[in-house]
């Protein structure tokens, strides 16, 4: 009986020679714990992709199942942050000698974070979509980091529209000179009174930075929530009506369009001096059946799509 297993990867030929970028794994079930600066660890669920380059022109393949128990190693043994990644990626390397000098991981998972609301002081569970890649070149690590930040856009045309059939409304009803505060007051408040209303929709700034090699931890809630205080008006955990009153005051006083917010957050992350960032924002339109989008880059982030 044959005991000894073929190993093709280290011993049979390539069927085509030549280098290639990128060769790993994508969708790997990856629960870890995430240590963020400003939050408890917390355990999400992720999925991992993970890649080393291969530039040993006539080797039949990498080491795939070198690559997965280095991130269960992370999994089970470790917390993901700058460090633990950084060992990874070293040993991603360091096991494929001859073969790789560059490595790849990237986790995709969603981080839940506990929000207060707006003015009646409750609170509640809001999930972000979070992917973070960390690569090794040279010996030289980037982390990149993206989030995904749901607000609430409310159209400047549309609500510019709506006010003057207020003011056509109004000019109708109320055609004498002298008007009785009273009976504007009670008017104002039917539906004849503010017979438009603007159209908003639910809308998502998608982040991208480049973090500092030198970082000893992550940060991503303040990335997160210095992105909503620009927005101002995120979507909300828990509402009560006063906090549904104080969201409708937020919307009517930050009107929208996409490029405005593309603006605020490209002008948010250059006083913060990432040197590398890519941001996309999606106002998800109720007017049309198509989507509004503006984009801003600085650099090259984004440039790692393995
Ligand atoms: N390189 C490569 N491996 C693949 C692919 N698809 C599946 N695999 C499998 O990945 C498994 C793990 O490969 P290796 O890491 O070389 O496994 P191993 O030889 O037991 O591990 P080492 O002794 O550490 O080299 C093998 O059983 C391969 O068949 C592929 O497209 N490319």
């Amino acid at each position: 009986m044959q005991t000894n297993m073929p190993d093709i990867a280290n011993t049979a030929p390539a069927l085509q020679t030549g280098t290639l970028d990128w060769v790993g794994m994508g969708e790997i079930e990856l629960p870890f714990i995430f240590e963020s600066h400003g939050i408890t660890p917390v355990t999400v669920n992720a999925k991992a992709r993970a890649f080393v380059n291969l530039h040993k022109e006539d080797a039949k393949g990498i080491h795939m199942s070198r690559l997965f128990l280095a991130l269960d190693t992370l999994s089970t043994e470790q917390q993901v942050n700058p460090q633990t990644l950084a060992q990874a990626l070293d040993f991603f390397i360091s096991s494929h000698e001859g073969l790789s000098d560059k490595a790849l991981i990237e986790f995709k998972f969603e981080l839940p974070l506990r929000r207060k609301s707006l003015l009646s002081g409750k609170a509640g569970w809001k999930s972000y979509p979070v992917i973070l890649t960390s690569t090794i070149e040279q010996g030289v690590i980037n982390y990149e980091l993206s989030v995904d930040v749901t607000y609430s856009s409310t159209c400047p045309c549309s609500a510019a529209l709506a006010r003057q059939l207020i003011q056509n409304a109004f000019a109708e009803k109320f055609s004498q000179e002298t008007l009785s505060q009273k009976e504007a007051l009670e008017w104002l408040g039917t539906t004849q009174g503010i017979v438009a209303t603007p159209h908003s929709q639910r809308s998502i700034a998608n982040v991208k930075v480049k973090l500092d090699s030198n970082i000893t931890q992550f940060d991503v809630v303040n990335l997160i929530n210095t992105i909503e205080d620009e927005l101002k008006t995120p979507v909300q955990a828990a509402v009560k009506r006063e906090d549904e009153q104080e969201f409708a005051r937020l919307n009517g006083q930050n009107l929208m369009f996409c490029e405005d917010a593309a603006r605020k957050i490209k002008a948010l992350l250059e006083t913060q001096q990432y040197s590398d960032y890519w941001l996309q924002i999606n106002h998800y339109e109720s007017l049309h059946a198509h989507d509004a989008l503006a984009i801003a880059v600085k650099g090259v982030a984004g440039g790692y799509r393995a």
